[in-house]
């Protein structure tokens, strides 16, 4: 089964089977449509072109954020609760939840949660001139741009990713969600603020083997200790990781249980402003091998193998790389292929293409 992007028109309400039921919230907010109040957006004064709701939250780099209305998302930042929305000029508009919050502040977290400092039209355009394939897919996928998470977040996030699909990430993450101070309600989603580490520190195994972690309960637990052992904290620590080099902050990373290169490669990109990591698993492989490097086709994907498929996409891509992956990486979703004409992809790529790859089941990070 290929992963499952929530799709557009049926947004999942408290999809909590196998994993605990949230407790009925204490505030609500925009619970009751009749008396729903009409939203007032402040306009980002962006385009379609930095910025496309659809193709930048739902698609791989954030299990958090839940979609509200019809291209509307709406997830925590810090202790903000906000919602985006697409407007029909193509500008990205955002409403603040909060009761009495400091509007600069919260402004200035959700400009750099968007990453909005680094041109995503600049950048397509570097790699539009260099690579003929990203060219044809770019036209279909404008606006796929890459966020710059909490560190602390996107690890517990991804540690959940491995070997998993979409959905059940996505239960997961609600669940450790879950944790922490709730902020409000919306469309029927409840939001929290993150679990600060003490709080994390606070969930055993057991409670999450019981909530359907599996063999993942283990490396929650296991990384959120490693991380409270930092001399100077864990999110001191972890926040000190993006100030080194790529290879310093993976092999950091994979010193926490639960975190292998892949996992790691999505961290670093993800929230640690490593531009240039490219979470490299069987899927990202088989990519590579079909566009940049197919002499590779064939081979056995080896750490060493990794490194290369890696090294090719930096010399393709240079400095951004992993802003370029992330564009190859979400064309090959299912629920994105469903934007090209049928005539775009051929039978091979559409049948054996990343993630729809029977053996995978729908799974990212296989590493
Ligand atoms: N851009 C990417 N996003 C991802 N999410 C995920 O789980 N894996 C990936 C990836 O390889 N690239």
């Amino acid at each position: 089964m290929p992963p499952s992007i929530i799709p557009p028109s049926t947004p999942q309400q408290h999809s909590h089977t196998s994993l605990r039921r949230i407790p009925k919230k204490p505030r609500n907010i925009l619970q009751n449509p009749q008396q729903r109040p009409t939203i007032k957006w402040t306009p980002l004064n962006t385009g379609k072109s930095e910025l496309y709701l659809p193709l930048t939250f739902p698609t791989g780099q954030t299990f958090r954020w839940k979609q509200t209305g019809p291209l509307q998302y709406t997830g925590s930042i810090g202790s903000n609760l906000v919602s985006l929305k697409q407007l029909e000029n193509d500008d990205v508009g955002y409403f603040f939840h909060n009761e009495g919050f400091a509007s600069g502040e919260a402004e200035a977290g959700l400009f750099d949660f968007l990453n909005m400092g680094i041109s995503l039209s600049e950048l397509w355009d570097g790699f539009r001139a260099c690579d003929e394939r990203f060219c044809e897919l770019a036209e279909y996928l404008e606006g796929a741009r890459v966020l710059r998470q909490d560190p602390l977040e996107c690890l517990i996030q991804f540690v959940c990713s491995s070997n998993n699909n979409i959905q059940r990430i996505t239960k997961m993450v609600d669940f450790i969600s879950s944790k922490g101070r709730i902020l409000g309600s919306v469309e029927g989603f409840d939001f929290f603020e993150f679990p600060t580490l003490d709080r994390l520190a606070l969930v055993s195994e057991a409670e999450l083997r019981e909530a359907g972690f599996g063999y993942r309960a283990r490396y929650i637990v296991g990384t959120v200790a490693a991380l409270q052992a930092k001399p100077g904290g864990g999110v001191n620590w972890l926040a000190s990781l993006r100030k080194l080099d790529l290879q310093e902050a993976i092999d950091a990373l994979c010193s926490l249980p639960g975190v292998g290169p892949k996992v790691a490669a999505c961290i670093a990109l993800f929230s640690l402003d490593q531009h240039h990591a490219i979470p490299v698993d069987t899927h990202v492989w088989q990519i590579a091998t079909r566009y940049i490097i197919p002499e590779l086709a064939g081979t056995r994907l080896t750490p060493k193998i990794c490194n290369r498929v890696a090294d090719a996409f930096v010399s393709k891509y240079g400095k951004y790389a992993g802003w370029a992956q992330t564009l190859l990486f979400i064309a090959e979703l299912p629920s994105q292929k469903a934007l090209f004409p049928s005539s775009f992809w051929s039978s091979e790529e559409r049948g054996s293409g990343k993630l729809e790859n029977e053996k995978s089941r729908g799974k990212l990070n296989t590493d």
